[in-house]
């Protein structure tokens, strides 16, 4: 699904000085693949992110991503950032249709779509509620149904529940889980929680510190679908333990 050798990024600020944000980074992720970027703050994830979104110039590299060079935002994209940026003045179901409009999808077709989204995250009763009236949880599942509406092959995650309380997280992982089983998307998410990393992904990718590249390279291997109780299962331990090995204690992850 995406392939990406030797990615790098500078930052160039207008005053000359520069900033090796990610160098000498290759990565594979196959189709349906789920999985989780973690790294210390400032590591370049977000980098990553915003080049794969084709909203940021990489300094080298190729990406290919469904068989095609990367030059640019890909119609095999979808994004979900940290904080939903509903607009407030549109409902649930509008919001959805936002970038449809944007990129002249048929909206017929597209309003489907979204009834069928809204009826896959549990959002069937607030279709025509607006953004207020909903909870947080509750409006990152609605940017989730955005992000999803032009049926993209590839989801990007930049921390999409780091702003919500440890229950709505934990709620929304499960949820992530069974949104991802359904529709069959190849996931990558950014997080700062290296217990969400594991439960969610098939695979996990650590970074180090700026310059980020990849320390290592984890294959997830326990049972699907993962409830709260693999949580204290001792195999989910120990890659917690290995992934946390890689930061010393200044290592700004989260538990
Ligand atoms: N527009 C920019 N201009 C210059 N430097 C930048 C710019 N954006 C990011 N950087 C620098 O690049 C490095 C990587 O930033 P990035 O936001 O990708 O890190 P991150 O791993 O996502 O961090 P966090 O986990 O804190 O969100 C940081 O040192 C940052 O200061």
């Amino acid at each position: 699904m995406l392939s990406i050798s030797g990615l790098s990024k500078t930052y160039e600020a207008r005053g000359g000085g520069k900033t090796l944000a990610l160098t000498e980074l290759d990565l594979m992720v196959r189709r349906s693949e789920f999985i989780s970027v973690v790294g210390p703050s400032g590591c370049g994830k977000s980098t990553l992110l915003k080049i794969l979104a084709g909203i940021l110039p990489r300094s080298t590299g190729e990406i290919e991503l469904a068989g095609e060079l990367l030059t640019g935002p890909s119609r095999h994209i979808g994004l979900v950032f940290q904080a939903p940026l509903l607009l407030p003045w549109l409902t649930v179901k509008e919001n959805i249709l936002v970038p449809a409009k944007i990129q002249r999808l048929d909206l017929v077709a597209a309003a489907k779509r979204a009834d069928e989204l809204i009826e896959m995250v549990g959002l069937g009763a607030f279709a025509r509620s607006y953004p207020k009236e909903l909870s947080g949880g509750m409006q990152q599942r609605v940017g989730i149904c955005r992000a999803l509406i032009h049926d993209p092959d590839f989801l990007l995650m930049d921390e999409p529940f780091g702003a919500l309380d440890a229950m709505t997280r934990e709620t929304m992982n499960a949820e992530l889980q069974r949104i991802w089983s359904l529709s069959g998307k190849t996931v990558m998410l950014i997080t700062h929680s290296i217990p969400e990393a594991v439960y969610l992904a098939d695979r996990v990718i650590v970074m180090t510190p700026r310059p980020g590249r990849i320390v290592d390279d984890i294959a997830i291997d326990l049972p699907r679908p993962r409830d709260l109780a693999m949580h204290s299962n001792p195999q989910f331990g120990e890659y917690v333990m290995r992934i946390r090995r890689h930061f010393n204690s200044e290592g700004s992850l989260d538990a």
